[in-house]
């Protein structure tokens, strides 16, 4: 199998499906503990990741985790005031991160609109890619760091992170991190890892529950360009994986369908 060619799991329904994602995360990060020191994961915003995060929280297994030993990232972030509840990382810290003994200095936000570059969002995305640079193993490809497990929520359109099917963050193919502006999905301003940072990552999970993503689910493991279909284009390294609903499956050809878990 290669990191392109997905392996899909369905789960019965959401709830499960974010469960059962909690459980697979933490023995991922356990294990990269355990055989690095230390673990690095993307998160996404959207109801499917946060539900994730809340069944982590919600795990029995969760002190499992070496919170303080993690880096965490953001494959994108609404580009409002840092305390907005519209942000992704203010509903993460709500979810998960303010309940677990994390390292403040790990946990790697995106910038806000009332922040240093005040409403350049270009300027913000800049400064997020040279973060990601920073952290970035020397000599190793486009200046991100090697993350253990980028998750993606998708969007009914097959949008991933902030990269709108045709829009210019997802024709990006040098910069890591963009400023998104004009966003169908509001709110319209945002920044974003673009799909080269997202396919530096050893693992992408791409989440996708209801049955207003069977569509979307379909399309892009039909094999579209990733312009017409982003979701079709965010792979790992050395695992993609799609973990779905029977919802989110139920567009899909039989026999591309795996077994319900
Ligand atoms: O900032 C965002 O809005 C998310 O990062 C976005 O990419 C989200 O993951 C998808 O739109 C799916 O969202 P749902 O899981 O809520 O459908």
């Amino acid at each position: 199998m290669t990191a392109a060619s997905p392996q899909l799991v369905v789960h019965r329904d959401k709830e499960l499906m974010a469960r059962a994602t909690a459980a697979r995360l933490i023995t991922r990060i356990v294990d990269a503990q355990s055989a690095r020191g230390t673990a690095s994961v993307v998160l996404t915003g959207g109801r499917n990741g946060n539900a994730l995060l809340a069944a982590i929280a919600a795990s029995p297994a969760r002190d499992a985790v070496d919170w303080a030993r993690l880096d965490l990232w953001w494959g994108d972030e609404r580009f409002v005031a840092a305390d907005d509840p519209d942000r992704n990382a203010v509903q993460a810290r709500e979810e998960l991160l303010g309940r677990v003994p994390l390292d403040p200095a790990r946990v790697h936000e995106m910038p806000a609109s009332d922040g240093v570059d005040g409403s350049d969002v270009e300027a913000a995305a800049a400064r997020y890619a040279e973060e990601l640079a920073k952290a970035a193993a020397p000599g190793s490809g486009i200046g991100v760091p090697a993350f253990d497990v980028l998750l993606l929520g998708v969007g009914p359109d097959t949008h991933v992170a902030s990269l709108f099917p045709e829009h210019p963050g997802v024709r990006e193919d040098e910069l890591t991190v963009v400023g998104v502006r004009g966003a169908p999905k509001p709110p319209p301003t945002r920044v974003s890892l673009t799909l080269p940072a997202i396919r530096a990552a050893r693992e992408v999970w791409l989440l996708a529950a209801g049955e207003d993503k069977a569509g979307a689910v379909a399309l892009a493991l039909s094999g579209p360009g990733e312009i017409q279909a982003p979701a079709s284009g965010a792979y790992g390294t050395d695992r993609t994986l799609w973990l779905l609903d029977e919802s989110a499956a139920a567009e899909l050809p039989a026999r591309s369908r795996p077994g319900t878990r």
